[in-house]
């Protein structure tokens, strides 16, 4: 590699009582060959090289207050200016590592007190940096391969619930009577995954006898993502686990695995990868601190997720629906590898958002699933089942929610229990 090295392109919205090009600037050096003080080893040639470069700013509106602390005290009249910021990077800085490469894009700058508000935004990789990782192994073609769903419908999904608390026996009944309905998918929570009293070989063992026998039986095999979060060791075993029962998916907690440990069990190749999100608000729910989704996506897409989570229309969280829709669309987009993920659309939903995530959207693409609004159906869960079935069904044939309500009787029940 060469001073003409490819580039990575970071862009940020930023807050700053400073000079805007004076504070783009501490970040490019300090994410580079810089730091607080000029060193006698940063040489011109060398700066020419490995120094950051900060390729725009387009001013935006100011604020007469800091959107976070700065750790210095606010002076008076001060004005707090946000610009959109891009940066770039020679990938000679980093090489192939990805860990690295999210220290310089993600590192020390959310801590520099230059920034009142710092959140990045989206990246643009270089064909060169992405061309060295495989990315999604199964992607939206292989999981519906996997479970033989057809083009033009989602894949039904839903989460065991009560997260935790119920025994391997239990479980696999419970799995017994949603597989019996048709459904196309199960997890486990994120809060299930190998505790004493669901020791995760016997649950694996209780559930792929009930999903092996109903595969045999009827040529249909439901996906289920058994939760391998765990250390290294652990997660390898629980991988295994799953590959010598016949499964087809394995779940990861992937804010609390990493990147590295996540990205080597997607790297095992033999099951399609769940990527749940939980501690995404942690990363993204203030406006002027964190990561956006377009930027999230991809490091994970990289590391070789499947199926990445993008909460859902009307959800039980904090999330709008513009921020779930850019997030599905995210998901879908080709870049970077042209390997889209399969949406995991899951917080909340019991059916009744189909009409409104299918207008807003206009895809099928998508993981749908209901936990409470499958397992609280009240004529149960097996009713849950088909009740998601039919609202996208409704929905995909173009009726608003109304609609969807005058024409199939069989949804109303759903409507009674989850509507708001
Ligand atoms: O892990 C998940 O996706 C959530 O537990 C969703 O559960 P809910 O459908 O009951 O909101
Ligand atoms: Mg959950």
């Amino acid at each position: 590699m060469s001073s003409s090295s490819p580039r990575l392109t970071a862009r940020y919205f930023i807050e700053t009582p400073n000079d805007l090009a004076k504070a783009a600037a501490t970040l490019a050096g300090e994410q580079s060959s810089g730091t607080f003080v000029e060193v006698p080893g940063e040489t011109a040639e060398l700066k020419q090289r490995f120094a950051a470069r900060v390729e725009s700013i387009k001013p935006l509106d100011t604020s007469p207050t800091p959107a976070i602390p700065t750790g210095r005290p606010t002076p008076p009249n001060a004005v707090y200016r946000r610009a959109e910021v891009a940066v770039s990077w020679s990938l000679e800085n980093f090489g192939h590592n990805l860990p690295t490469l999210v220290s310089t894009v993600q590192g020390n700058l959310y801590e520099l007190a230059q920034f009142s508000g710092l959140k990045l935004i989206d990246l643009d990789f270089p064909a060169e940096f992405s061309a060295r990782f495989r990315g999604p192994q199964f992607g939206i073609p292989g999981c519906r391969r996997l479970t033989n769903v057809p083009a033009g419908r989602p894949l039904i999904g839903t989460i065991i619930k009560p997260s935790i608390g119920m025994s391997p026996d239990t479980t696999a009944e419970l799995v017994r009577t949603l597989v019996e309905a048709g459904i196309d998918f199960i997890k486990d929570d994120e809060l299930m995954a190998n505790p004493p009293h669901s020791p995760f070989d016997a649950r694996v063992d209780a559930i792929m006898r009930v999903i092996n026998a109903h595969a045999d039986r009827t040529g249909k095999k439901v996906m289920y993502a058994f939760n391998v979060s765990d250390e290294i060791d652990a997660m390898q075993r629980h991988y295994e686990k799953i590959v010598r029962s016949g499964g087809t998916c394995a779940m990861i907690s992937l804010n609390s695995v990493g990147l590295s440990a996540s990205k080597k069990i997607c790297d095992l190749g033999q099951l399609a990868i769940h990527g749940h999100r939980n501690g995404w608000g942690m990363l993204n729910r203030h406006p002027l601190l964190g990561i956006e989704y377009p930027a999230y996506q991809k490091l994970w897409r990289l590391a070789g997720v499947d199926q990445l989570h993008v909460n859902g229309i009307a959800n039980k969280f904090w999330e709008s629906d513009d921020s779930v829709v850019r997030s599905i669309q995210s998901c879908l987009a080709a870049e970077p590898l042209n390997k889209p993920l399969l949406p995991v659309v899951s917080s909340g939903q019991w059916g009744g958002q189909a009409p409104e995530t299918w207008r807003r959207t206009q895809t099928t693409d998508l993981l749908y699933m209901a936990g409470g609004g499958i397992m609280a159906h009240p004529n149960g869960p097996a009713a849950g089942v088909h009740a998601l079935r039919e609202w996208w069904e409704a929905a995909v044939s173009g009726l608003t929610y109304d609609q969807c309500l005058a024409q199939r009787p069989n949804l109303a029940l759903s409507a009674q229990k989850f509507a708001k």
